[in-house]
């Protein structure tokens, strides 16, 4: 298969830079076990790349809690506040931006996590997200109406490059299926580092799929290669 060469590159965070998925299943089994609610993989993979309130609306149907979203918010914050400090790098993420960043490749943040989030889940990698430039964080952005899968987040986050590139010139990384799909919708290659227990049928529509950001190659789209 042949990639198109990009020139900007969109990062998304969640389970793809910071193994913050984990904590969200945890979380959100926090709460769910209060009302011997399971929060299976199924499910987590629909609230993948949702805004919160999308999210908050889909658990409350499915498990018919008995909480507004609001008040699933607020629990999911409290849960939130403890465990996001301890999100870690996913393998290759550092070495990745940092490649790009030494090369000057025009990098953005993609993420549907809202900004009180982010600001905890970064609390040990500050100068990690700092080469960042442009950041767009969906559910605190009134910019963003729709989560992933619409492509909303991605068309904002490339309309903030001060050249504004066309969707065709940007490369997105993401982990989640709802991910893949934004990208696509927003006319981007995608490459898809998925969580294992996804199904492989479900990341045929990413342009590539890795095991691990540590496989890869950035020549393959026109990109810096990695010399040592
Ligand atoms: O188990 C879950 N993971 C992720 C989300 C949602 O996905 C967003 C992260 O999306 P992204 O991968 O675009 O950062 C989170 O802010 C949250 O709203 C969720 O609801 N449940
Ligand atoms: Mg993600």
């Amino acid at each position: 298969m042949t990639f198109r060469k990009v020139s900007h590159v969109l990062f998304d965070m969640d389970g793809l830079i910071l193994n913050s998925e984990v904590l969200y299943t945890a979380a959100i089994q926090n709460i769910l076990s209060r009302y011997g609610k399971e929060y299976t993989f199924e499910l987590k993979q629909k609230l993948m790349g949702l805004q919160s309130h999308e999210s908050a609306k889909v658990l409350i149907s499915t498990h018919n809690l008995p909480l507004s979203v609001e008040e699933m918010i607020e629990e999911s914050k409290k849960q939130f506040a403890v465990l996001f400090p301890n999100s870690q790098l996913m393998p290759g993420a550092k070495n990745l931006i940092e490649h790009f960043h030494k090369h000057n490749v025009p990098m953005a943040l993609a993420t549907s996590s809202s900004k009180e989030s982010y600001e905890l889940k970064i609390t040990h990698h500050k100068e990690l997200f700092d080469l960042f430039k442009y950041k767009t964080l969906g559910s605190s952005d009134p910019e963003v109406k729709r989560g992933k899968p619409y492509p909303d987040v991605f068309l904002v986050a490339a309309s903030r490059f001060p050249d504004k590139p066309k969707p065709e010139q940007c490369l997105v990384f993401e982990d989640a299926v709802n991910g893949v799909k934004a990208a696509k919708a927003a006319g981007m290659q995608v490459v898809m580092v998925p969580d294992p227990r996804i199904e492989k049928s479900a990341t045929a529509e990413a342009t590539l799929v890795l095991s691990s950001l540590v496989d890869f190659k950035p020549e393959l789209f026109g990109l810096p290669p990695f010399t040592s």
